[in-house]
């Protein structure tokens, strides 16, 4: 099993990573400080292939474990949603000393860490992702949120998880599109960190498609170890850890126009770094054999490079609400060589205009 240490003092935490670690569950949560009560919060579909498993492992050393279903999908990372799990909190009678269990993609994540975060001024947090995209990016670092229906994550919180165990065995159950939608937040850390990395996975991609467990462990290690470098030298984004929302402007943009339910976030967030690259080439900072490697390997995992049927007077009010927004100016961040990145708001809005237009299909 590999360990990676998220360093953040008191909040310090660590991430297992492995195959067929599920079982150990709840020894995992026995070396943790925390109160009896769990609570599962899950979706219908993770439920019927684990939820059995993840809560016989946690009540077999003496949890009293309850589960809370949500439904399936972005549009349900709502504060309706949240209002629901708030119900159950009480309802199963959570304490301060009670631990929320994420069990699930980036979606169950977000939402559980948010409900964690903010029953009782906060309670203990664990996430079990099992999507690619939750094992890479979103179980790790403390962001939590709901949607609002005019702008994605804007209702949240920064909250650290205690524990994140990832269990490589989970993946085998991924619809083909949900694994190449965690990989572009893995193409993400190759291009803004590790360009080493980012050569790794263009020679690696049938044994990363075709779930290879080397490769699938190494993949999540080295993501797991840049995002806990990123999140520990700067925990709450005042500075370095903007360059994790590589791709993700227009990426988000693209998810609110079509009410987030046309593209997987990792979609969205791969035709953004095409878009991103476009932006970095015109303003001459990236080559164009670099412009080229990054839509290639994106592309290869079989991701979309270009958008459709949408109008770009639209994505571009969509931009004005993104949380990088500082009086009134987006931020980019963009690449200057594979595996660096700025941030900057040198763009016009022509630059940005002539790009949608290119990326419109
Ligand atoms: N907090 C962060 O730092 C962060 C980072 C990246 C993304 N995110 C958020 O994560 C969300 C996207 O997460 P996602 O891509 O995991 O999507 P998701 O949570 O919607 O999961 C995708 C689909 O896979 C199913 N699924 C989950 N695990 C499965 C398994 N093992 N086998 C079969 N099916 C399974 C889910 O039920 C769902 O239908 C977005 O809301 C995004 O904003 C957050
Ligand atoms: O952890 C971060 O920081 C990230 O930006 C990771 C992103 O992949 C993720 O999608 C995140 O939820 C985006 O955050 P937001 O603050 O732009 O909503
Ligand atoms: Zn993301």
């Amino acid at each position: 099993m590999e360990t990676v240490k998220v360093d953040l003092g008191v909040r310090s935490y660590q991430i297992k990573i492995g195959e067929d670690i599920l079982a150990n569950l709840g020894a995992y949560l026995q070396e943790l400080d925390i109160g009896s009560k769990v609570l599962i919060i899950t979706n219908p579909l993770v439920n019927s292939l684990y939820g059995s498993e993840v809560k016989e492992a946690i009540a077999k050393v003496g949890f009293d474990v309850s589960k809370a279903l949500i439904s399936d999908g972005e549009e349900y990372k709502s504060l309706e949603t949240a209002q629901d799990l708030y119900d159950k909190a009480v309802g199963v009678g959570l304490d301060r000393t009670s631990t929320i269990v994420a069990l699930g993609g980036g979606v169950v994540g977000d939402i559980a860490g948010f409900i964690a975060a903010s029953f009782m001024r906060g309670i203990n947090f664990v996430q079990v992702p099992t999507t690619v995209l939750a094992q890479v990016d979103s179980s790790v670092g403390g962001k939590v949120a709901v949607n609002h229906p005019q702008g994605k994550n804007l209702i949240g919180d920064f909250y650290q998880p205690k524990l994140v165990v990832a269990d490589k065995k989970v993946l085998s159950t991924l619809e083909e599109r949900e694994l190449k939608a965690g990989l572009a937040e893995v193409i993400k850390y190759g291009v803004i960190w590790d360009q080493q990395f980012f050569a790794f996975l263009e020679k690696r991609i049938d044994e990363i498609l075709n779930l290879e467990t080397d490769a699938i462990i190494k993949l999540v290690t080295r993501s797991c170890e840049i995002k806990a470098a990123v999140v520990a030298e700067d925990e709450k984004e005042e500075g370095l850890r903007a360059i994790l929302n590589y791709g993700h402007t227009i990426g988000h943009a693209l998810e609110a126009v079509t009410n987030y339910k046309k593209y997987r976030h990792g979609e969205a967030v791969a035709i953004g770094m095409v878009a991103a690259a476009k932006l970095a080439y015109k303003r001459g900072l990236l080559d164009s054999a670099a412009l080229e490697r990054q839509k290639e390997l994106i592309s290869n995992f079989g991701l979309p490079v270009a958008y459709h049927n949408l109008e770009k007077e639209q994505i571009i009010k969509a931009l004005s609400k993104d949380k990088k927004v500082k009086n009134g100016v987006i931020r980019f961040i963009l690449a200057n060589q594979i595996g660096k990145v700025i941030i900057t708001s040198d763009l016009t809005e022509e630059n940005i205009r002539e790009t949608l237009e290119e990326l419109g299909g």
